[in-house]
């Protein structure tokens, strides 16, 4: 069993299981993983277009950043450390260069971002000297090297600037335009079929029949995984019919890389999801997860697209999907694996009886305990099918299976909701 008092990401990730019948979510991370064997292919994209797509080469600068010496400040570059000069030019950022060398004795007027004249020491901020005419006098004794920025100090040519395998954000961004690199190689986007089963789903906006629900897994996972990077196909909803399921599977998995379908998953008489991805000449792996929820998971092949099936209760198939679907979309779009780290946070709470399969559960935060550690009270009752406890969360609280019992105080984990519905 689990020390309460222990925060261990791999242990908060889910790499125990306590129930031989059910598969850790380690290894059913690895076995969705085992899907994809190459991720999509590459294309090259306009600074412009690149923010959220993830980089397929490394990029290494151009040119040094800074490209030459150039002052910090608004200021006087100086030719020794004295404290009276004579100024004998100005200097303005965009200055061709730094002009004819200071001698001893001389001091340039410069402004920030300007070439530092050769010859130069040291630079100080106009603050720090007194002018009249063409002479400074200043204060204190300058400092050798001060309000200087070198060239390459920041990047030397040819360094790394943005790694392979990472989502491009506006870091990236503003370091490939500062080298002055207008596009990059990037994984072309995942093309995803989005496909709900049930014969009892409706879309929203069509009237409620008796034995009908609203259909609310495919928007909730069009809002995750429509992306910069990847790209929602709606396959809309397939009837519990398997034939039919099996002719909308295998046309899906001629136009997408990946098809994710929620429902029908589970042991019932209309779960279908596993018959019709055989007949199609699939390949399939059904498990039983140590989640809660989420604990009936496929992961399969049908031609060239990868399959994961999530289950069809929507917090289910959400956390589903953001332990096990995330880990093979991810490899198809060629991120680097990313772990899992829910932050470290406090119970607020108390539950008995043994926790066979990792648990997340809507959470609100509490602010922090006397160590400063976030304080975390579960909402809501429990259920795969409520979705009114998430509206009230700030996020998920994450209990590791194997649990004997959470008190007050027993470490946990947090998973805000930002990092929970990004893909
Ligand atoms: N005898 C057993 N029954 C069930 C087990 C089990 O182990 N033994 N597991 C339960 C668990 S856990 C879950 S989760 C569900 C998963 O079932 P399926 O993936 O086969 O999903 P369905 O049966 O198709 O639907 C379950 C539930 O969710 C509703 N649903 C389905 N799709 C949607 C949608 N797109 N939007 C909103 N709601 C949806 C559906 O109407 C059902 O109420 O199985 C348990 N049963
Ligand atoms: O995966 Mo099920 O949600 O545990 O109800």
């Amino acid at each position: 069993m689990i020390g309460g008092a222990r925060h261990d990401h791999a242990v908060l990730a889910g790499d125990l299981c306590a129930d031989p019948a059910l598969l850790s979510v380690v290894a059913a991370q690895e076995r969705a993983a085992s899907m994809i064997d190459h991720p999509v292919g590459e294309e090259i994209v306009g600074l412009a277009k690149l923010a959220g797509r993830i980089s397929s080469g490394p990029v290494v600068s151009p040119t040094p950043l800074p490209p030459f010496d150039h002052s910090a400040m608004d200021g006087f570059a100086l030719a020794d450390l004295g404290r009276e000069h004579v100024v004998r030019a100005r200097l303005a950022a965009g200055a061709p260069g730094g002009g004819a060398p200071l001698n001893p004795g001389e001091a340039a007027r410069i402004l920030t971002g300007a070439p530092l004249p050769p010859g130069a020491v040291t630079v100080v901020m106009q603050e720090r000297a007194e002018r009249s005419g063409d002479h400074i006098r200043l204060r204190a004794t300058p400092e050798p090297g001060a309000n200087i920025r070198r060239r390459g100090e920041d990047v030397c040519v040819g360094e790394v600037i943005v790694p392979a395998g990472v989502r491009l954000d506006a870091r990236h961004i503003a370091i490939l335009a500062a080298a002055g690199v207008a596009e990059a190689r990037v994984r072309r986007r995942v093309v995803i079929g989005l496909l709900s089963t049930g014969d009892e789903l409706l879309r929203a906006g069509e009237a409620l029949r008796p034995g009908k629900i609203h259909d609310a897994n495919r928007p909730m996972l069009a809002a995750i995984l429509d992306r910069p990077s990847h790209e929602v196909v709606d396959l809309g909803v397939a009837p519990d019919d398997p034939e039919a399921l099996r002719r909308l599977l295998l046309d899906a998995a001629a136009r997408c890389d990946a098809i994710v379908t929620s429902g029908a998953t589970s042991v019932g008489d209309e779960d279908h999801l596993a018959a019709a991805v055989l007949a199609g000449g699939g390949r399939l792996e059904l498990a039983r997860v140590a989640l809660k929820p989420g604990k009936p998971v496929v992961a399969g092949r049908l031609g060239r697209a990868a399959l994961i099936g999530l289950p069809g209760n929507p917090f289910a198939a959400l956390v589903a999907h953001m332990l096990i679907g995330r880990v093979a979309l991810e490899r198809l779009a060629g991120l680097s694996p990313r772990p899992f780290r829910p932050l470290p946070a406090a119970a607020g709470f108390s539950q008995k009886g043994p926790g066979t399969r990792t648990e997340f559960a809507p959470a609100a935060l509490r602010g922090v305990d006397e160590r400063g550690v976030l304080r975390v009270e579960k909402l809501g009752r429990g259920g795969s099918a409520r979705l009114a406890p998430l509206i009230a969360a700030d996020g998920l609280a994450v209990i590791p299976a194997g649990r004997d019992e959470v008190k007050p105080g027993d470490a946990i984990g947090f998973l805000p909701f930002e990092a929970a519905l990004e893909l």
